[in-house]
């Protein structure tokens, strides 16, 4: 997969350098390329901004620099497989859903912002080229899209064949799709490690049996116990067929 981020803070980025998405990178799994926004401006300031039409606080982001950047990027003809991201606080939400959806595309274009956000007629122009999508991480609000770029990376990235390892897998992540027995569409359990015994407090000796079964058992109750206390929301949009008899004796 090929990740574009455009952004004015490329230092911002640095991050995705490290750990597992810089491994992948590394690897060659992920093409991930960061560019400056300033670079497709022209003026004597490389000005990227300017003040709201209808008046209102702040400044909005100019679309010529973004337009250009994207044509740049995604010269016309070749948008097939590309997908545009825009982070901001009035998106779609990103779920672990639309993580599987974005890790499915061949190119992504990330375009976060600052100040106000982009004028609007960048987003409807590039939406007539390549879908597009809006997106929040949260319902808080950001000073600009680049955090949120880097929570998107890293959640798409893991997903992508080879980036995890053996040992780890997505596949019963949190929030994924609830499937029998596994513990996808629950918060995780507790997780304990040696010593047996730490401050007084011993780890459950149900983790000490050895009965791979028992264990895999109490660690489901547990993660529907973390759920039900946690995201009640998450119990009802469970799939019931994902839960299976014991889970719903519970
Ligand atoms: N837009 C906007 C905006 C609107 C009002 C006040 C402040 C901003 C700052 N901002 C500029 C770019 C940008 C990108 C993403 C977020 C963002 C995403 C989530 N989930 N929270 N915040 C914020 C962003």
């Amino acid at each position: 997969m090929r990740i574009d981020i455009v952004t004015i803070f490329p230092e911002y980025l640095a991050p995705l350098d490290v750990s597992l998405i810089g491994k992948a990178a590394a690897a060659g799994i992920l093409d991930i390329r960061v560019h400056e926004l300033r670079t497709w401006t022209h003026d004597r300031h490389n000005t990227v901004d300017d003040s709201p039409c209808g008046g209102g606080p702040g400044m909005v982001m100019k679309p010529e620099p973004w337009w250009e950047a994207l044509t740049g990027l995604v010269p016309p003809g070749t948008e097939a497989g590309t997908r545009l991201i825009v982070p901001t606080p009035s998106g779609r939400p990103f779920t672990q859903r639309v993580a599987e959806d974005l890790a499915t595309a061949s190119h992504l274009v990330f375009a976060p912002a600052r100040y106000e956000g982009i004028d609007r007629r960048f987003v409807e122009a590039a939406a007539e080229r390549m879908p597009v999508e809006e997106l929040s991480i949260g319902d808080y609000v950001l000073a600009g899209g680049e955090v949120a770029v880097l929570v998107m990376v890293e959640a798409v990235g893991r997903l992508l064949p080879g980036v995890l390892g053996n040992a780890e897998s997505a596949k019963d992540d949190s929030f994924g799709h609830a499937s029998e027995g596994g513990m996808a569409g629950l918060l995780e359990g507790p997780v304990y490690t040696k010593p047996a015994t730490w401050d007084g407090r011993e780890v459950p000796p149900v983790l000490l049996s050895g009965n791979h079964a028992v264990i895999a058992r109490w660690r489901r109750d547990e993660a529907l116990r973390r759920t039900a206390a946690m995201r009640p929301d998450l119990i009802e949009g469970l799939d019931p067929d994902a839960l299976d008899k014991k889970d719903r004796a519970r």
